[in-house]
């Protein structure tokens, strides 16, 4: 089945205060990564209610909402973790909605997790090598060198085991194993959760520089003014479906919109 051609996100709950992006940006811009329509349960519990999402090749995108609300079942989703009981999940308009983690994995699509997922009785060396490889189009553009360019704190530290790094330190390296990949797509879950200010200024910088080389990025974070800052569009979901979307520049200039949607 192909997928339409769409980088719209639609807001399906009820109270979307935007309209979709226009029939001509649809027409036009090809999905990286689309779902449709995808419901999740843990059990009798139905946590996501019929998401859509497309993200288009270079476009960053800012997934908020309070804590519980589904954001993390959805990267999962997307990511092969978790099997959609309803939905399809297409990757550059092929079917992968039923692939495992590793073939999402192939398909460019990079997963940074809460929680880091560093190995940690590797080097620091060794965690950035075994991640190593070409992207889908045999891209090579994330050689270990530029890595280390990027994470000049990492080159510092290249013996250090895994577990011998500092929390902002782990949050670097899972960026930059990410990188190694050569991925289209970035998904960053809480990439700065828990640590120090500065740290957290050098990881929004790596997240900008990402951006500008055209890496999409889909990104969850606690600091939403930082979210809107470095993406294009954000979604806010809140009990498993969309309840407003929008141009990041423009919400920035209204933060009376997600006062109402994330209570901040
Ligand atoms: N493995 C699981 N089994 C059962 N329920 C779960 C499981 N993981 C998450 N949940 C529940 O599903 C809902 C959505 O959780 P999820 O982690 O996706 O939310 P979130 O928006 O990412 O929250 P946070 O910002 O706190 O990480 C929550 O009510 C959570 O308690």
């Amino acid at each position: 089945m192909t997928a339409p051609a769409s980088a719209a996100v639609s807001a399906t709950a009820a109270g979307r205060d935007t309209a979709p992006p226009t029939a001509a940006a649809a027409a036009t811009t090809p999905a990286l990564i689309q779902a449709q329509n995808l419901h999740v349960h843990y059990g009798a519990s139905h946590v996501l209610r019929g998401i859509d999402l497309a993200i288009a090749p270079g476009e960053s995108i800012g997934l908020l909402g309070r804590n519980g609300m589904g954001k993390t079942t959805l990267i999962r989703t997307l990511m092969g973790h978790l099997r959609a009981t309803e939905g399809k999940v297409h990757i550059r308009a092929r079917d992968c909605t039923r692939t495992p983690p590793y073939g999402i994995a192939q398909q460019g699509i990079a997963y940074v997790p809460e929680g880091r997922g560093i190995f940690p009785n590797l080097s620091v060396r060794e965690n950035l090598l075994v991640a190593a490889r070409a992207g889908v189009n045999g891209q090579r553009a994330w050689t270990y060198d530029r890595v280390l360019q990027v994470f000049p704190r990492l080159s510092e530290r290249l013996g250090n085991g895994g577990n011998q790094l500092s929390g902002g330190e782990q949050q670097m390296l899972a960026i930059g194993r990410a990188l190694m990949t050569n991925p289209d797509l970035i998904i960053l879950d809480e990439a700065t959760e828990g640590l120090a200010p500065l740290i957290v200024a050098d990881i929004w910088r790596i997240i900008g520089e990402i951006r500008k080389t055209g890496i999409s990025s889909l990104i969850v974070d606690r600091n939403y003014r930082s979210v809107l800052e470095h993406t294009d569009r954000c979604v806010v979901m809140e009990k498993g479906q969309w309840v407003f979307q929008g141009d990041s520049r423009s919400i920035a200039s209204q933060p009376d919109v997600l006062t109402r949607h994330l209570g901040v």
